[in-house]
């Protein structure tokens, strides 16, 4: 549709959908009284999520609780854990080199771990099993029937759960999912009522200790935004780390250049890079920002509002009126795959982030304004750590040091595994890809 009638569409009765990146940022800023679109967020069946919440200044008061969760200082003291998380993956990756190993699978267990005291372990399944990702990811495509029929979701959650186990197995992996983040949300309201003073800090424990009015800290509700910050946190870090680690890997020339960089920083024997240190290598950040750009993050229309004044579009000496109430939005996708800003689109160039052209602005996976990721702290110490351990630790037999613990190679992968299809919130792969795959050969080196 933009290709017959513009970058300013109206794409059926009620929205307006857009497609032109200097436009990106007047429709998602930091400013204003926006709302999101009910219709869209009514598809998870969490109304009551901060994620999901409609009005701006009831999602400013729901955010404002988790927002210190979420500070670079916050994330700073996570650090240790996610380096432990990280090193033991890459150590089990190691072990069960008999066969092929889904790395797409071992990061998504990961991403699990690290989620919020779930106590999952998943890292330490043979083959990488995350229950939580896979249901996350059956919820995250089930949404585009739910828009449709809101029914579903709150079906779905009153199910018993033998019933959902003979339905299909996502569907009893999301039931137990609910179930476990309302038992660790009942658990939580349970110790701080009897120990107030008590220091354990789970996201859950925080929000219930915060100045939120007590209506906010139901049980219900927090099962609620304890299900969409699990969620948004596994499927898209497990697939941006699944991405860039695909790509740097089936180009020999970039392996190298991003371990001669990881090479030469200063690690004591048996410790993990410091994440102070590794944030500031050129050529790795370049390769997280082209795997950001290719994972895409979320997918769909991220539709806003503004409930009460016009908002008016200027770009390239045009201009166009938005109507208040009109839902209007631009996909992430198409930013990144916009030929007249990267060049060649579909392949994977970390050199384009250090030509000097000020891309940055462009890089739209956490989206932008009011409601952007607020777990991108998060996510990017996720990524640095998980990528510098890895590539550190393993080589190809075309590439590398001498001094890793084992060497891979892709098996049985191509491009079609990463591929976007469709828009299942997050990016739809072909459904019969076996994910992204290696066989590892250990070494005799240790050093990690
Ligand atoms: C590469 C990793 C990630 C990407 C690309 C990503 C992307 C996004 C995007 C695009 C949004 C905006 C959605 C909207 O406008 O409706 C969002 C929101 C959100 N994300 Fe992330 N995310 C990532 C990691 C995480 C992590 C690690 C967490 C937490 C554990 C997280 C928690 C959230 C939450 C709670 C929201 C809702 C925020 C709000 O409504 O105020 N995300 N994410």
């Amino acid at each position: 549709m933009h290709e017959t009638y513009g970058p300013v569409v109206r794409i059926n009765p009620y929205e307006i959908h857009v497609n032109d990146p200097a436009l990106y940022r007047q429709i998602y800023p930091f400013n204003g009284n926006i709302d999101k679109w009910g219709w869209f967020t009514r598809q998870f069946g969490i109304p009551e999520s901060t994620f999901a919440t409609v009005d701006h200044h009831l999602h400013r008061l729901r955010r404002s609780a988790l927002n210190p969760l979420f500070s670079k200082q916050s994330i700073v003291k996570f650090e240790p854990r996610i380096a432990v998380k990280v090193t033991k993956m890459v150590q089990n990756i190691c072990n069960a080199s008999s066969g092929p190993v889904k790395l797409s699978a071992a990061y998504a267990a990961l991403a699990t771990d690290y989620s919020f005291d779930l106590d999952s372990a998943c890292i330490d399944n043979v083959d990488f099993a995350s229950m939580y990702h896979d249901a996350a990811l059956a919820g995250s495509y089930a949404g585009n029937l739910a828009k449709h029929f809101p029914v579903i979701f709150p079906l779905i959650r009153k199910l018993p759960i033998w019933l959902a186990r003979l339905l299909k197995s996502e569907v009893a992996f999301f039931v137990e999912f609910q179930n476990h983040i309302g038992e660790l949300v009942a658990r939580a309201s349970s110790e701080v009522k009897s120990r107030p003073v008590d220091t354990k800090r789970t996201i859950f424990h925080h929000i219930l200790r915060s100045d939120l009015p007590e209506t906010e800290k139901s049980v219900e509700r927090l099962t609620q935004d304890g299900v969409v910050t699990v969620a948004a946190g596994i499927m898209t870090t497990a697939w941006a780390l699944s991405v860039t680690s695909f790509h740097i890997l089936s180009q020999p020339n970039v392996l190298q250049k991003l371990k001669d960089e990881l090479d030469v920083i200063n690690v004591a024997a048996g410790e993990a890079p410091c994440l102070a240190q590794i944030e500031r290598l050129p050529y790795l950040t370049a390769c997280i920002k082209e795997g950001l750009r290719l994972s895409h993050g979320v997918t769909a229309r991220l539709s806003r509002v503004r409930p009460d004044t016009d908002l008016v579009l200027s770009s390239g000496g045009q201009q166009w009126t938005v109507p208040a109430g009109t839902p209007v939005s631009m996909s992430s996708v198409l930013v990144h795959m916009n030929s007249d800003i990267f060049e060649n689109p579909h392949s994977f160039n970390p050199e384009r982030w250090l030509a000097g052209k000020n891309l940055d602005q462009y890089l739209v996976a956490f989206s932008s304004g009011s409601r952007q990721c607020i777990g991108m702290n998060l996510a990017y110490a996720e990524l640095y750590l998980g990528l510098a351990i890895f590539f550190r630790a393993y080589g190809t037999p075309q590439v590398h040091k001498g001094n890793e613990i084992g060497l891979v190679q892709l098996f049985e992968t191509s491009d079609s595994d990463v591929e976007m299809i469709g828009d299942g919130n997050v990016p739809m792969i072909r459904p019969d890809s076996k994910g992204i795959r290696i066989t590892v050969m250990p070494t005799s080196g240790i050093k990690m």
